[in-house]
């Protein structure tokens, strides 16, 4: 049998995904070293190795074919539209994409609005659905900063606990995109190392049920 590349998030899906794929039968624990500068991990044991990627490159691994599965929130599928298989909703990593800011005035009445992001693509498609005019301004991270400084008047940013938000005293004007992590697959990859992608997709679905103690929600769709 060859061998699988599944590439994994650092960050906020990190921990998680390492439970999943220990369950599979990856040795995962190498990957937690605090001092660890290794990026590609290989157990010839399982036929996997596991590669640790931003986690807006992992589906650029995965649809390039560089990696046969990915894990990678929902949020990051819809704003990028990757060429890859969606299969599995993993139901970790939960969060919500949220317009928020300062006051809770209507965004849809004041001019020259700014929002700042690192979702352009779906802020815009939100705003627009909205009637809110607005410039975007993409940022990379810490997107609560940019309203406190005055770069923008409002952001669009995920919000998990609300501590963040709270801690910046800004607070959610409107949530409008729901997202957990998923598994992605290489289309081409799922043809032709079917049996051994089959196989992990099993354990992880039963990984999910077993978890959830319900019914996973599997697709096939790309
Ligand atoms: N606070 C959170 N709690 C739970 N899940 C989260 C949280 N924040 C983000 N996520 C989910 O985890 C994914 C990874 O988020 P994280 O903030 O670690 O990466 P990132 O900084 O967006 O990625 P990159 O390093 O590529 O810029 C997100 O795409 C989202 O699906
Ligand atoms: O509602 P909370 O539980 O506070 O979580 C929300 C925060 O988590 C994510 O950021 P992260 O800390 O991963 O860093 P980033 O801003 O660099 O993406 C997100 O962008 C928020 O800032």
């Amino acid at each position: 049998m060859e061998y699988l590349t599944v590439a994994v998030p650092k960050g906020n899906l990190f921990d998680e995904s390492l439970k999943l794929l220990e369950y599979i039968g990856f040795p995962a624990n190498q990957l937690k070293k605090e001092e660890n500068r290794k990026l590609i991990f290989t157990d010839t044991r399982a036929k996997m190795k596991v590669v640790v990627t931003r986690n807006f490159d992992v589906p650029v691994y995965v649809e390039h074919g560089a990696a046969d599965f990915g894990i990678v929130g929902k949020d990051v599928i819809a704003e990028m539209k990757p060429d890859v298989m969606e299969l599995l909703d993993l139901r970790y990593g939960r969060c919500t994409l949220c317009l928020a800011g300062r006051e809770k005035e209507d965004p849809k009445f004041l001019n020259n609005v700014r929002v700042a992001t690192k979702y352009p693509n779906l802020a815009s498609h939100f705003l627009s659905k909205e009637g809110i005019r607005a410039r975007i301004i993409k940022l990379h991270g810490n997107i609560e900063l940019a309203p406190l400084l005055g770069l923008s008047t409002y952001i669009v940013d995920l919000v998990a606990t609300g501590k963040t938000l709270k801690e910046n005293n800004l607070s959610i004007i409107k949530p409008f995109f729901s997202s957990s992590a998923r598994l992605i697959a290489n289309p081409f990859s799922w043809k032709l190392k079917r049996d051994s992608m089959l196989e992990f997709f099993e354990k992880a679905r039963i990984y999910v049920e077993e978890r959830s103690g319900s019914n996973a929600s599997g697709s096939h769709g790309t």
